[in-house]
């Protein structure tokens, strides 16, 4: 498990779940499960233009935030709200975020690649243990630093991986990040709602965000990457 400087090793050959619970896995959880035909992460502007240019306007839609504002000249921010029925039936979201696409860019690289939240935590825990032997949790986390939610969920994860029995030998962030969760988990929400980047979005008037972010296995979907994009997985399958 990590945060932030993936190495080859980490992805090579190897089921990534990459977490980020506010907000981007959140938000691509939410637009596949209300239509979305894909999700497109991109870690900037130029790489987001570039997409766009070769798509019928009509097809697509641009998301995402700097600062967790929406982007300039985009048609959405990064607020799963945002990303209605209406809004992303049958169109592709080109997704742009300070934390959560770039994790996904950094781990591309792996032999399985899912997008992991609250909102999806049990569809995820599943996938893994019926398809996978060696797995990387990564945390996108918040400016390259730890961010509170996402290692929680990491720890949410992985008590119900090892059925809450923690193997040995585990690396450093992987025990830490149970350890914590087993700490917290009476009182979740209010930890939750302690951590760093939840304090900043409820000053931002974001509160409705975090309600949403924080429901645990309200939205069963798995978002499963390959050529570039996020498909639901039963669509990979049945393709
Ligand atoms: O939109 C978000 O919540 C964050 C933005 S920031 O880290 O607060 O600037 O982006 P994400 O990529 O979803 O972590
Ligand atoms: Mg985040």
């Amino acid at each position: 498990m990590t945060h932030s400087n993936v190495s080859e090793g980490d992805v090579q050959d190897r089921t990534v779940i990459v977490i980020d619970v506010l907000r981007a896995c959140s938000t691509i959880v939410t637009a596949l499960e209300r239509g979305a035909r894909a999700v497109m992460p991109v870690t900037d502007m130029a790489q987001a233009g570039k997409i766009a240019s070769n798509l019928d306007p009509d097809m697509y839609r641009l998301g995402g935030e700097r600062n967790g504002e929406k982007i300039e000249g985009y048609h959405l921010g990064n607020s799963p709200d945002e990303y209605t029925h209406d809004v992303v039936q049958g169109r592709d979201i080109i997704l742009n975020t300070s934390n959560g696409t770039q994790a996904l860019e950094q781990t591309k690289e792996a032999d399985t690649l899912v997008a992991a939240c609250f909102l999806n935590a049990e569809r995820v825990v599943d996938f893994v243990r019926r398809t996978a032997d060696a797995v990387t949790i990564v945390c996108a986390g918040r400016q390259n630093r730890l961010a509170l939610e996402d290692t929680l969920c990491a720890g949410l994860l992985l008590d119900r991986l090892w059925d809450g029995d923690e193997p040995y030998p585990v690396t450093d962030s992987a025990h830490t990040a149970y350890t914590l969760y087993h700490t917290d988990r009476d009182d979740l929400g209010n930890a939750l709602r302690g951590a760093n980047h939840a304090e900043w979005l409820a000053n931002q008037d974001r509160g409705a965000d975090l309600d949403y972010c924080f429901r645990i296995d309200s939205v069963p979907v798995l978002p499963y990457y390959t050529e570039n994009r996020l498909l639901l997985y039963e669509d990979v399958v049945s393709a």
